[in-house]
C-alpha cells in the first residue's frame, strides 16, 4: 500500500476546529486513513511537510469556464448580454479544440497553485477539460453549455445532442475523478422546446443539470413575460430542479424562488466577483443559506472575474454577502468557509471537503509563517479574509501530490504558460481578421 503523511502542522477539522494533526492518505484508494495526534500516525514513503501550516479541504470551484483563461483581460467593463454579445461569443465562435486544451491547463495550474481541488466545468470542446483535469490530478464535474438561440435548428440540436452524448462518454473518466452533467446554458439562451426535449433524455441517462439562471434583471423579465412566473418556477416546470442539479448564479431570486430551491434541494452556485464586475447585482446568498438552500462558490470564468483564486472568492462573498443583507454578521467567515469546501463537495456529488477519515484526500495546505497572517487569533478568520491563494503551499487530490512547494508537479508551468500566450494571441487576432477590423 502506498501511503502519504501529511505531518508537522495544524489541521482544520470540519468542525472548524484547529488542533495539531497529521493526516494520513492511502495513495491507493485515494482516501484519508485517519487525522490523529502529532507523530501518533506513520506512512510507508511519501512524506508532506505541513509545519507552519494549516491543512486544509481542497477548495471547490463549483462554476467556471476554466478555459476562459484565454480571454482574460480580453473584455472588461461591461454588462453581462454586451459583454457576452459583443466581445466574448465572436472570439469563442473561432476557438479549436487546442485553444480550450491549452486554456484550461493554464486555469488548472492557476487553482492547484491556490488550493482548488475540483471544479464545476461548463464549455466547448469538453473532451479536452476532461483531458487536462486527467492530467491535473483534480476532479471534475464536467459539461458541455448548449445554447439554442442564434442557431438554426439543425445546430442548435446538433449542440444539445453532443452535450448529452459527452456527458455519457466521459462520466467516470479518469480513474472517477471526472463525473458530469448535462448543461443547457441558461433559461434564456436554450429555448423551452430543447428543456423540452432533451431534459428526460439526461434524466434517463442518470445526469444532473446544471444551468445559468437569474444571473441579471435582463433575464428575469422575458421569462416572466412569457410564462407569467418567476424563472425558477418555470425551471421547475421544466424539471430543472432535483436535488442533484444545481444552478450558476441565483442573484435575482425572490422569496419564493428561494423557498422552491430549499423545497427541491437544489444547489445554487455563487459567483460574487462575477456578479459585481458585471454589475449583474448582489444575490441573497446568506437568505439562501439561512432557508437551507445548498449553496457552492464559484469564480465564473476567468475574463468576468478575472482569476480563479477561490480565497479571493471567499473573501467577495464575505463582503458582498452583508452589504447584500446590509448585516455585518452575514456570511460570516465560518459560513463562506463551509460553502467553499464541504458546501460545494455537496453540490457537486463529491466525497470531500473535509479533513476526515474516509473522506476524500483532497487537501491544502496553507502556509501561516506570513506577515500579513500575523497573529494567529482565529484562523477560520484568515482564510476567509487574509489569505490568499499564494499562501499555499501543497496541493493534494485524490492522494496524490499536485503542488509541494509551491512546485505544481503535474505540469510543465512555463511551457503551458507560453503555449497559452501564443494561443490567446493567435485566437484574439483570428476573431478580429475575421470580423473585418
Ligand atoms: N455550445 C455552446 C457553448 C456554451 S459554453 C458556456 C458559455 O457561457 C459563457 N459565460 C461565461 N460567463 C458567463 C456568465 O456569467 N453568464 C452566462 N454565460 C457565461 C461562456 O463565455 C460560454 O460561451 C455554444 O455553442 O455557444
Ligand atoms: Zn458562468
Amino acid at each position: 500500500m502506498s501511503e502519504l503523511l501529511v505531518s508537522g502542522g495544524q489541521v482544520l477539522l470540519p468542525d472548524h476546529t484547529v488542533t495539531e494533526a497529521d493526516v494520513l492518505v492511502d495513495q491507493d484508494t485515494g482516501n484519508i486513513v485517519d487525522v490523529d495526534d502529532p507523530g501518533a500516525l506513520e506512512g510507508d514513503t511519501q512524506a508532506l511537510d505541513a509545519s507552519d501550516g494549516l491543512v486544509i479541504p481542497g477548495l471547490v470551484n463549483a462554476h467556471t469556464h476554466v478555459s476562459m483563461t484565454l480571454l482574460r483581460g480580453y473584455a472588461d467593463d461591461k454588462p453581462l448580454d454586451a459583454w457576452l454579445q459583443e466581445d466574448i461569443w465572436p472570439v469563442e465562435a473561432e476557438l479549436t479544440a487546442e485553444d480550450v486544451r491549452v486554456g484550461a491547463e493554464l486555469g488548472l495550474i492557476e487553482m492547484i497553485k491556490s488550493g482548488t481541488t475540483a471544479l464545476a466545468d461548463m464549455y466547448f470542446f469538453m473532451e479536452q477539460v476532461a483531458e487536462a483535469v486527467d492530467d491535473a490530478g483534480m476532479r471534475g464535474l464536467l459539461g458541455q453549455g448548449c445554447i439554442s438561440v442564434g442557431k438554426d435548428e439543425e445546430d442548435a440540436h446538433e449542440d444539445f445532442q453532443s452535450g448529452l452524448a459527452f456527458a455519457e462518454e466521459y462520466d467516470g473518466y479518469a480513474d472517477g475523478r471526472v463525473r458530469t452533467a448535462f448543461m443547457p446554458h441558461s433559461l434564456t439562451t436554450a429555448g423551452e422546446a430543447y428543456y423540452r426535449e432533451y431534459v428526460p433524455e439526461a434524466r434517463d441517462a442518470g445526469l444532473p443539470i446544471h444551468f445559468h439562471a437569474n444571473e441579471t434583471e435582463g433575464e428575469v423579465d422575458p421569462i416572466v413575460e412569457e410564462h407569467g412566473e418567476r424563472p425558477l418556477e418555470y425551471a421547475d416546470d421544466l424539471g430543472l430542479l432535483e436535488p442533484e442539479d444545481f444552478l450558476a448564479h441565483g442573484v435575482h431570486v425572490d422569496e419564493t424562488e428561494i423557498d422552491l430551491l430549499a423545497e427541491r434541494g437544489t444547489g445554487v452556485v455563487h459567483n460574487p466577483a462575477s456578479n459585481m464586475k458585471l454589475a449583474s447585482g448582489m444575490a441573497p446568498v446568506q437568505a439562501m443559506v439561512d432557508a437551507g438552500v445548498p449553496v457552492a462558490l464559484g469564480t465564473d470564468g476567468a475574463a468576468s472575474n478575472n482569476d480563479l483564486d477561490l480565497f479571493d472568492e471567499m473573501r467577495d462573498a464575505a463582503m458582498l454577502g452583508k452589504l447584500a443583507a446590509d448585516d455585518a454578521s452575514a456570511m460570516a467567515a465560518g459560513t463562506v468557509l463551509e460553502i467553499a469546501t464541504r458546501g460545494g463537495a455537496e453540490v457537486l456529488g463529491f466525497d470531500s471537503g473535509r479533513v476526515a477519515a474516509g473522506a476524500n484526500a483532497d487537501l491544502a495546505v496553507v502556509d501561516l509563517d506570513a506577515t500579513h497572517l500575523t497573529p494567529h487569533h482565529d484562523l477560520v478568520s484568515h482564510l476567509v479574509y487574509a489569505a490568499k491563494g499564494s499562501d499555499v503551499r501543497h496541493t493534494v487530490c485524490d492522494g496524490e501530490v499536485l503542488m509541494r512547494d509551491r512546485e505544481v508537479q503535474v505540469f510543465d508551468e512555463e511551457s503551458v504558460r507560453e503555449r497559452a500566450e501564443t494561443a490567446a494571441g493567435d485566437l484574439v487576432a483570428r476573431a478580429e481578421r475575421d470580423s473585418g477590423q
